[in-house]
């Protein structure tokens, strides 16, 4: 594996935490540009790699230099970890400039997403978490709704998430989650509409005090991990009240999607070389097809 990983997102949370995992990963570097946000040009220095940042207006000199470096297929993967702004401009952008990529980044207009991607020909792996275990769950659940859909008909889904205040959008997860549940209940027409329902919490008091008396259901978090968590609670209670389910994911930190990111660029380096008729996956295909 000789793969070079362009860590679009730099220099926010999630981008430093993949681009230190792509530089302790073996076979893996960390390409020295990427793309930022509008005022965060410049550089910034990962565990030694310096990485020159592109803003927005400045895309297509970062798309030259990338061909440029990485004139072989397969040998440059792009992670993107941005903000829900920017899903649809850049999956125009890695498409258009035939970027294998990882979108990481929730939120934005995910059908249009897909069309995007499909209809360029490009490789992508796209997925509102890239955490192993939680990727698993989200495979059975939809497992189970396949096999037992309308099981749980008559129950009522509540789904609460708590995030860093920072946060701009309600969760992805909590959505595909939501969605594989509706199955479960017999609502299969859960639509962005429904995803209002799912409660956010992003105040720091609440959070420490488990939701606090508005959002009953969810973990309490620990102070050190009021800057970096993500926790969700999925409940499924009978029309009676009897009978309750729980589904929770309580994660401090980040590194967990770190890892799972750079296996999925690594699966993805591997599909390109193949020339794999499939191009567009998700991290249930790169669990299952053994990528991680
Ligand atoms: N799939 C998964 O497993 C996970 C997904 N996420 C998702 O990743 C995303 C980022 O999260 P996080 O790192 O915490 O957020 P941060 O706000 O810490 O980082 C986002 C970075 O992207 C930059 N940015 C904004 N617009 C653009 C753009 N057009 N092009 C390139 N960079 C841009 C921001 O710059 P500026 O500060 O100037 O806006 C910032 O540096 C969110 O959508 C989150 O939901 C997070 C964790 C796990
Ligand atoms: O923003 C985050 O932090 C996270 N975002 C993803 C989401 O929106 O589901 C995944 C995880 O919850 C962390």
């Amino acid at each position: 594996m000789n793969l070079a990983i362009m860590m679009n997102g730099l220099p926010g949370a999630m981008g430093r935490e993949i681009a230190s995992a792509a530089i302790r990963r073996e076979g893996v570097t960390l390409a020295p540009f990427a793309l930022t946000g509008a005022g965060m040009g410049g550089e910034v220095e990962v565990d030694g790699v310096t990485v020159r940042l592109y803003e927005p207006s400045e895309k297509e000199e970062c798309a030259r230099l990338a061909k440029e470096a990485y004139p072989e297929a397969g040998s440059l993967v792009c992670i993107d970890f941005t903000h829900p702004t920017a899903v649809n401009g850049n999956a125009e952008w890695y498409g258009a400039n035939r970027l294998p990529f990882v979108m990481g980044t929730t939120g934005g207009d995910r059908d249009a997403l897909f069309g995007v991607t499909r209809e360029s020909g490009t490789y992508a792996v796209i997925a509102p978490n890239m955490a192993k275990q939680i990727v698993a769950l989200q495979a059975a659940l939809e497992q189970m709704a396949s096999d037992f859909g309308g099981s749980f008909e008559g129950y009522a889904l509540s789904v609460v998430e708590s995030h860093q205040s920072t946060k701009a959008d309600t969760s992805g997860t909590a959505k595909a989650v939501s969605t594989s549940l509706a199955k479960l209940t017999n609502e299969p027409d859960f639509t962005a509409d429904d995803y209002a329902q799912i409660q956010r919490v992003r105040d720091t008091d609440e959070q420490l005090a488990g939701g606090g008396s508005s959002h009953r259901g969810c973990s309490p978090v620990p102070e050190a991990f009021l800057g970096g968590h993500a926790f969700h609670t999925y409940a499924l209670t009978s029309a009676d009240g009897n009978v309750e389910f729980q589904f929770r994911h309580n994660v401090c930190g980040r590194s967990t999607y770190a890892e799972g990111s750079v296996d999925a660029a690594v699966f993805l380096a591997k599909r390109v070389g193949a020339a794999a008729e499939q191009r567009v996956y998700d991290m249930v295909d790169v669990l299952k097809m053994g990528g991680i």
